[in-house]
């Protein structure tokens, strides 16, 4: 098996809606983990810290998720789905990776990524296109600029035609009279998403071609 590494990593994409996440720290290193989980629809966010970055607060005024303005205090993780350690202080991100595990919580631990349950990787979103970099802890300065190159290298198009794709796949999922092979339709359909012709066509015509297109033909 390629590529299999003690200590590696099984890539996942969480849904965070409803899910309670705590981040403990309120430095630039939590900041930028906030703005992580905000921009994946994580609605139940509480962040404990006695000090914040101004970014933090400037969140915290406009109701996005809720600022306990003190340091951690034991209990605080009950009831919690997922955690982001980012304190300066070793022994308590220690005990609060050891509290996480207890307790059944998905943790990240800012300064010792061994002890927590999952490492953040680098991240573009392109619409519903996100493509995630990660060195496994390797070095994160190599994960950001290779992040970059993929962000400039894959632009909005990308995430246009993800998302014209999306309207496609649930459109056929509702048809029941789709001749045989539709993962073939599915894969041609992914090819000439970037057409030209394709953009200004709505999802309706795109099936109707494409089943027009594909009928009768041998699929291989
Ligand atoms: C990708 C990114 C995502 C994010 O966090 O959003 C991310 N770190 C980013 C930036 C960054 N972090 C650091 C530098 C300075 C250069 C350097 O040290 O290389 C830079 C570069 C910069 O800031 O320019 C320092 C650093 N990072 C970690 C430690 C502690 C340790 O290794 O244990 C220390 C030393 C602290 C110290 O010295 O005390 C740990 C982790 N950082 C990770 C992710 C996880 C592994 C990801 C991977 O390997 O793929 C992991 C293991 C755990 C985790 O955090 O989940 C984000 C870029 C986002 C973007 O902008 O695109
Ligand atoms: N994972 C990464 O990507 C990464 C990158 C750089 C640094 N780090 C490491 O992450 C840690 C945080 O870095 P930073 O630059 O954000 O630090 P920082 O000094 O800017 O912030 C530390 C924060 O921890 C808070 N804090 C301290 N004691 C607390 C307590 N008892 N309860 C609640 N909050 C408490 C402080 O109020 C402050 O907001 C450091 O240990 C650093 O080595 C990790």
């Amino acid at each position: 098996m390629e590529g299999n590494t003690a200590g590696g990593f099984y890539p996942v994409a969480l849904r965070l809606s409803g899910k309670l996440c705590i981040i403990i720290g309120g430095g630039k290193v939590a900041e930028r983990k906030l703005k992580g989980l905000m921009e994946s629809g994580a609605d139940r966010i509480e962040l404990i810290s006695p000090v914040v970055t101004q970014g933090i607060e400037a969140w915290a005024a406009s109701g996005r998720f809720l600022w306990r303005s003190r340091p951690y205090a034991p209990g605080d993780l009950e009831g919690a789905w997922l955690l982001i350690a980012a304190t300066d202080d070793r022994a308590l991100n220690a005990g609060l990776a050891a509290e996480a595990d207890r307790l059944g919580i998905l943790s990240n631990i800012a300064d010792d990524y061994e002890s927590g349950s999952f490492i953040t990787p680098a991240v573009t979103r392109k619409g519903p296109l996100l493509i995630s970099v990660t060195t496994s802890g390797a070095s994160p300065a190599l994960a950001k600029s290779l992040n970059k190159e993929l962000d400039e290298r894959y632009g909005k198009r990308y995430g246009e035609a993800a998302a014209k794709l999306g309207e496609l796949r649930k459109l056929m999922m509702t048809r029941e009279d789709i001749p045989e092979g539709k993962d073939e339709l599915l894969r041609l359909a992914a090819r000439e998403a970037f057409d030209d012709r394709i953009e200004t066509m709505i999802p309706e015509q795109w099936l109707e071609s494409l089943i027009a297109r594909t009928k009768g033909r041998a699929w291989s």
